[in-house]
């Protein structure tokens, strides 16, 4: 059993409490009501550099606490202050510490799109995702087979979200293009190890076609890695643990990243 097996595991466990207490027609009649989704893809590519997907991230299997992060929409809005694209907001309880109240919370706190970030198994989690302000989605590879990441990546596209398809190997991104993916995030860390490779990007971006908005995830450590996934054709990185975990709060560390990518 990989920790994605064990992640993947409890998140059903959480989820199934949800699904008894709120059922998917509740959610859907909320989604009717709901502004629509950001075009999201648009504001992931910009022509003037590397863009930043900065993360609200209290904890991770691999590191453990990170950031006890009492007010999300408080760390959100210095993202946004700061220059951010997009906020990633990890939504998974065990592993992460995350939950829907957060992406809540930063919905309510900013205007640029809101990714929610968790391990999405069922059509149940996309219509949660957009009851609750997402504009975009992660969906891994790794942890769907080929029907189900069809099935998801097509209902998630109904919804109007946009689909960060997650991939950390050749053969993850062909099946991201047979589904025709538009935003593919080269994913550092392994799932099923925890292992970072940082030079998977480097070695996956040729692959990933052009018109394919390309996202470096996970383990950048400060400017340097931008500078460099940048010089490998990154469009925009997602940074959780230097950005909550920096010194003097996430501005000025979201401020060198982003001089870092420049154009
Ligand atoms: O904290 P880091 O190393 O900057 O990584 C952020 C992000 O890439 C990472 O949280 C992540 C990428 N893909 C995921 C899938 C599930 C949970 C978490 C993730």
């Amino acid at each position: 059993m990989t920790v994605l097996d064990e992640i993947i595991g409890g998140v059903r466990d959480d989820l199934a409490e949800r699904q008894r207490r709120l059922p998917e027609s509740a959610l859907r009649d909320r989604v009717a009501g709901a502004r629509p989704a950001l075009d999201a893809a648009a504001v992931l590519r910009d022509a003037a550099g590397v863009q930043v997907i900065a993360e609200v991230k209290r904890a991770s299997p691999s590191k453990g606490p990170l950031a006890a992060i009492p007010d999300p929409a408080e760390l959100a809005g210095a993202y946004e202050r700061s220059g951010a694209a997009a906020v990633s907001v990890l939504t998974e309880r065990r592993r992460f510490h995350g939950s829907l109240a957060d992406l809540d919370a930063v919905r309510a706190a900013v205007r640029i799109p809101v990714l929610r970030k968790d391990f999405v198994v069922t059509p149940y989690q996309l219509w949660e995702a957009r009851a609750h302000g997402a504009d975009l989605v992660l969906l891994i590879v790794a942890a769907l087979d080929q029907p189900l990441f069809a099935e998801l990546t097509e209902l998630a596209r109904e919804l109007g979200l946009t689909v960060l398809t997650e991939v950390h190997d050749e053969d993850e991104i062909e099946r991201a293009l047979a589904v025709n993916a538009s935003v593919i995030g080269v994913n550092a860390r392994n799932l099923k190890t925890l292992e970072v490779d940082r030079t998977t990007f480097a070695r996956l971006a040729p692959r990933i076609p052009p018109g394919v908005v390309r996202i470096a995830e996970s383990g950048i450590r400060g400017p340097q890695d931008v500078a460099a996934l940048a010089a490998h054709g990154a469009d925009a990185v997602l940074v959780g643990e230097a950005l909550v975990t920096g010194e003097g709060g996430p501005g000025p560390m979201l401020t060198a990243l982003r001089d870092a990518g420049r154009r």
